[in-house]
């Protein structure tokens, strides 16, 4: 019996505000491929945690809320942005706060956390292709991607990035708090033990500081090869 080849994965990896998940929405539409907004995962775990009342350094109580929550994306109508459904409620606003970003950094931390979102992440790659979105995609996930990715910006413009996104969305957000936010999440993600934030040996390094949205997706779709 012929076993066929796993389908192709475009991982792209890299701190907050890299342009990790416009990038890899906009590259995942002109391929056709599938999406895996591996942060998302993490933040719904972080947030529903939180909902519990657990402590998020308790690693026990966490895993198991990592091992019961119930994390499904549904495509909003009109192309809007997808929605993120844990345990049944549309948790979508509440995740895109820097709270749940912080709570998300640090339950990802904890190793049994990581391994229990291990087989769901796995289960997104089907045919015609998935492009992965996240940390440690390259590294840990997928490291038999055939296409790696690895964005980078400086903190400054990162942090302006999301300053000048979190405004848009009605959210009140200094530019100070959030830099130092930001750095304090990559050194967090950078510095850990399991799956530390960092570019696979095979990952192209993009730094987009100064590069337009558009000259970003041509660089990655250049490296996917038929
Ligand atoms: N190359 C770029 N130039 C300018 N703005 C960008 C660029 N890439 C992304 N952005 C903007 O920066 C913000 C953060 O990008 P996002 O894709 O959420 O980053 P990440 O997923 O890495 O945290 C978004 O508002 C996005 O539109
Ligand atoms: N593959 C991943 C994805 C995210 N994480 C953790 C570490 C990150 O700080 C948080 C939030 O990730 P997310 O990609 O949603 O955050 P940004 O959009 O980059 O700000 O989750 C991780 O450890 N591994």
């Amino acid at each position: 019996m012929q076993t066929r080849p796993p389908a192709p994965v475009l991982t792209i990896d890299g701190p907050s505000g890299s342009g990790k998940g416009t990038i890899s929405r906009l590259v995942a539409e002109h391929l056709g491929w599938r999406l895996l907004d591996s942060g998302a995962l993490y933040r719904a775990v972080g947030y529903a945690a939180g909902a519990a009342g657990l402590d998020l350094s308790d690693a026990e109580a966490v895993t198991r809320c990592a091992e019961s929550t119930r994390i499904h994306f549904r495509a909003a109508p009109n192309d809007g942005e997808t929605r993120v459904i844990v345990n049944g409620h549309d948790a979508t606003d509440e995740l895109r706060t820097e709270t749940a970003g912080a709570a998300a950094s640090a339950i990802a931390s904890i190793p049994s956390v990581r391994k229990a979102l291990v087989d769901l992440q796995l289960s997104f790659r089907k045919a015609p292709g998935l492009v992965a979105d996240g940390r440690d995609m390259g590294t840990v996930i997928f490291p038999d991607a055939p296409f790696k990715v690895f964005l980078t910006a400086s903190a400054a413009e990162r942090a302006k990035r999301r300053y000048k996104q979190l405004k848009e969305k009605g959210l009140s957000v200094t530019l100070a708090s959030l830099q130092s936010e930001i750095e304090a999440r990559d050194t967090r993600d950078a510095s850990r033990a399991v799956a530390p934030l960092k570019p696979a040996a095979d990952a192209l390094l993009v730094d987009t500081t100064g590069m337009g949205i558009e000259d970003v997706v041509a660089k990655v779709l250049a490296v996917v090869k038929p």
